[in-house]
């Protein structure tokens, strides 16, 4: 199976599920769901920054995809009350591209680059006078007529996002005054941002069916509201079931084949490898990935960092090692020392 055909892969999975998630986003920081210690600090910054009129320090957004970075930045803005502007890294190819986004941003107006670490480097370097002092030079014209022309730009804020902290050069993460790292949401938080996407797709659930499909949904909102629209489907079509209760999600969910934990059968077959052929660890990454059949990135990115995070996995100086929770989950026998 392609890793961007799994039910819980994090990635969105095509234009469609992108449009749903537009109706879907909170609009205000009081919509928007868990991630508590981060808005406590970016309410105080946005009402600090309105009542001295200035335009709002740049953020910088850091953390697993679908945890709702996007969407955050659409809240700063709505709540600062200015426009937002989105581009992403690949987007902006030269200088030129980068001067044209500028040159359309009014005073406090925000401009969102998504995956910013892949912005080219001459790019980058443009934002550093950009973001510090607000201006940029830029030489126009060609050969001898060539001339360097100093542009002002009016006060903005940038809003980066990324998945890839660590490859952000120095000089650009210090030139981001609020710096904030996404966390997985709890299943509380979950459980709330499937009732209220229930509610915008008028789709009956019980608690209990919303907190099911949050134990599944690999602490990611984007998760969570994909396994929503599954099993509403399912509940829609079945006979006995109008409301999502637990029975249906556990239905749907067994044949979608994403167990108790939000594993898929990839994250199965990655435990149950170890288990079986490396007496649980140490494996390094890469003999793991080629047994699997997958690239070693995508292990890194994709099905690593969710088993981490769970307890299943651990890392160690040799190698990856299944944890006794690992084995548990998958009703094997914790090996003990003889
Ligand atoms: N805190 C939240 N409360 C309610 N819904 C949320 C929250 N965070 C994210 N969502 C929902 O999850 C979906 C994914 O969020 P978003 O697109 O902002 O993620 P992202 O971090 O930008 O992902 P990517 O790294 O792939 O760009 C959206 O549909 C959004 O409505
Ligand atoms: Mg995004």
């Amino acid at each position: 199976m392609a890793d961007d055909d799994r039910i819980v892969s994090p990635e969105p999975e095509d234009a469609r599920e992108d449009s749903v998630e537009k109706s879907l986003r909170p609009q205000t920081l009081g919509q928007y769901i868990g991630q508590a210690p981060i808005k406590h600090e970016l309410n105080v910054y946005i009402q600090a920054a309105k009542q001295r009129e200035e335009s709002l320090d740049h953020v910088l957004l850091y953390g697993p995809p679908g945890l709702g970075k996007t969407t955050l930045a659409w809240v700063i803005a709505n709540e600062m009350g200015v426009q937002v502007r989105t581009t992403s890294g690949p987007a902006i190819e030269k200088p030129g591209d980068l001067v044209a986004l500028l040159n359309e941003l009014q005073p406090g107006d925000i401009l969102f680059i998504d995956e910013i670490h892949r912005l080219p480097k001459v790019v980058e370097e443009m934002l550093y006078s950009a973001m510090e002092d607000f201006y940029i030079d830029i030489v126009v014209g060609q050969g001898p007529t060539a001339h360097p022309v100093h542009f002002p730009l009016p006060p903005f804020t940038l809003i980066g996002a990324t998945t890839r902290a660590g490859l952000l050069s120095a000089p650009l993460r210090d030139r981001f005054g609020i710096v904030e790292h996404m966390a997985y949401y709890n299943a509380n938080d979950l459980e709330e941002i499937v009732l209220r996407s229930a509610d915008i797709f008028q789709t009956p659930i019980a608690p209990e069916g919303a907190h099911a499909i949050a134990l599944r949904s690999r602490g990611t909102p984007r998760i969570a509201n994909r396994l929503l629209k599954r099993v509403r489907d399912f509940a829609e079509v079945s006979p006995d079931h109008d409301t999502i209760d637990p029975e249906i999600v556990d239905h749907a969910l067994t044949l979608l084949r994403v167990d108790s934990a939000g594993l898929d059968s990839t994250d199965i077959k990655l435990l149950t490898t170890m288990i079986d052929y490396y007496n649980g660890g140490p494996v390094g990454l890469n003999t793991l990935a080629a047994n699997i059949g997958e690239e070693t990135e995508t292990v890194a990115a994709m099905y690593e960092p969710y088993l981490l995070q769970r307890g299943f996995l651990k890392r160690t100086a040799k190698g990856r090692v299944v944890t006794e929770a690992g084995y548990r989950h998958l009703d094997r026998p914790f090996p003990t020392a003889q």
